[in-house]
């Protein structure tokens, strides 16, 4: 091919490679500094290798763009999760490689979940979710995490099943738990770079079960409803009305939906309380912005967007500042190729540096900071040279098709929240780390805070919301 050397990277141990020096627990970190300190004169493209495996990182927007967009065609497909096939996902489209079947469900899966259309046939279901989660934080305000669970996982039945959900014990939200614990373990670099210690966990079983269940439970509830006629609006009942999709594909990239859109947007949604906590700048003036376009007498909706250049920049540092797959989801490479002159072998993993991207002080100075303001320019909301939404969803054919409906239920959430409640630190000397969990999809490590809300009449627009 013209090269045969390799790009340049951290040196390993002989066999083992670099398998020591990926850390179970935020990885971004250390991608980070290897970007920094092997890609300069490799155009930011990063060797690992673990047990034997070549592993490529890429690390500046043109290296992502000239792979994942310009050789799609062998830059497209996954590599195997071994965990996930003891789970027997074989269903799932995150998972799946880059071939017809693939091709058939993403589509599918597209004509809903990314179509203008569509996704604002999910706006009452969005609005639906976000009043019971107001009211339920005017209750129990120290439960916001769960709430922040129950909401997002209320959003994503209502849209895909149109069930409701009605609490946090309900037994598909605990599933969907379950399941995407595992998904985010299998996916983590530490996990399935190292193979063979996944045959020891002891929850394998369960979690295969969950993932059965994820799959088939809500939709054969949804079908019934809808064969009653009482059905409510749906991903799975427009298609059932359609009647042009096979009943597995529709089963299946609706269970998708679930799996892949439930932990990501709840945390997103923690990721938004954590900065409103750390940041009361950003909250104080998003709430002027609030007052000032909406008042005090209704909440304020979608129709407001275009109204509410701050809250909308929120919402993109959010994406931007923790995003809830950091180090994105992994492609494999088809074909040997060539770039910048470095041999990238058949078979190598490569991974889009999501938070290293996202963290770059060139496009985005001051990096550690929450600073919605980098997407406002003139006043206006300005994402068009820096959208980090460009980067969090991950690249090319594979890039997140629910994309859209989660930046929609973020706005919603930071809106909503932001003009009826108050937020501040537990404790002010001792303000909450900015830490995760491990895993592809981290956690935000639980903190306090104090919420309150920011009237009388704020407290009495909530119950008189959560009654219409
Ligand atoms: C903030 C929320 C979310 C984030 C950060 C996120 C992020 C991602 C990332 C990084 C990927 C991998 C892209 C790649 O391979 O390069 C992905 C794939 C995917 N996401 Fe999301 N996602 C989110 C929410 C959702 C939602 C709400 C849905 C469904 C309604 C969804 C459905 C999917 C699907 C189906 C795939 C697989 C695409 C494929 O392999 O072709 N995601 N997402």
């Amino acid at each position: 091919m013209g090269s045969n050397k390799l790009p340049p990277g951290p040196p390993g141990l002989p066999i083992l490679g670099n398998l020591f020096d990926i850390p179970p627990v935020e990885p971004w970190h250390v991608f980070y500094k290897w970007a920094r300190q092997y890609g300069v004169n490799s155009g930011e493209v990063v060797y690992l290798q673990v047990l034997g495996r070549p592993v490529v990182l890429l690390n500046s927007v043109q290296a992502c763009n000239d792979l994942f967009e310009g050789r799609h065609a062998i830059y497209s497909d996954r590599p195997h999760f071994p965990l996930m096939d003891l789970m027997g996902s074989g269903w799932d489209i995150p998972m799946m490689t880059y071939g017809q079947k693939w091709r058939t469900l993403r589509r599918i899966f597209s004509t809903k979940y990314s179509v203008a259309s569509s996704l604002v046939s999910f706006y009452d279901e969005h609005r639906r979710s976000s009043v019971v989660f107001l009211q339920h934080v005017l209750n129990s305000p120290n439960e916001w995490a769960n709430h922040i669970r129950l909401r997002q996982g209320q959003t994503i039945m209502g849209a895909t099943y149109g069930i409701p959900i009605e609490s946090r014990q309900d037994p598909l939200i605990r599933t969907a738990d379950e399941y995407m614990g595992a998904v985010s373990l299998a996916l983590s670099p530490a996990m399935w770079l190292v193979n063979p210690l996944w045959m020891t966990i002891p929850g394998v079983r369960q979690w295969r079960r969950s993932a059965e269940e994820l799959r088939t439970k809500p939709f054969m509830m949804a079908k019934e409803a809808f064969n009653k006629g009482i059905g409510r609006p749906s991903y799975v009942t427009s298609f059932l009305q359609e009647g042009h999709v096979d009943e597995q594909a529709i089963c299946d990239t609706a269970a998708v939906a679930y799996g892949a859109g439930y932990e990501t947007s709840v945390i997103s949604a923690d990721v938004f309380f954590l900065a409103m906590v750390l940041y009361p700048d950003v909250r104080n003036r998003a709430q002027e912005e609030l007052d000032r376009v909406v008042g005090n007498d209704r909440l304020p909706d979608f129709t407001d967007r275009d109204r509410l250049p701050y809250i909308s920049a929120i919402m993109k540092e959010v994406l931007r500042w923790h995003p809830p797959a950091p180090t994105g989801v992994p492609h494999l490479l088809q074909e040997d190729d060539v770039y910048n002159g470095f041999y990238l072998p058949k078979g190598t993993v490569v991974m889009g540096n999501v938070w290293g991207l996202l963290h770059n002080p060139e496009m985005y100075p001051e990096p550690e900071r929450f600073m919605p303001e980098r997407f406002i320019r003139d006043g206006a909301f300005d994402c068009s040279a820096n959208d980090p939404s460009r980067f969090t969803f991950g690249f090319g054919r594979r890039v997140c098709p629910g994309r859209v409906f989660s930046e929609d239920s973020i706005w919603l959430l930071a809106a909503r929240f932001l003009s009826v409640f108050d937020i501040s630190p537990a404790d002010p000397k001792a303000l909450p780390e900015v830490s995760f969990t491990g895993g592809a999809a981290p956690r935000v490590k639980p903190f306090e805070c104090i919420i309150r809300p920011r009237s009388t009449a704020a407290a009495e627009l909530v119950e008189v919301s959560a009654r219409a």
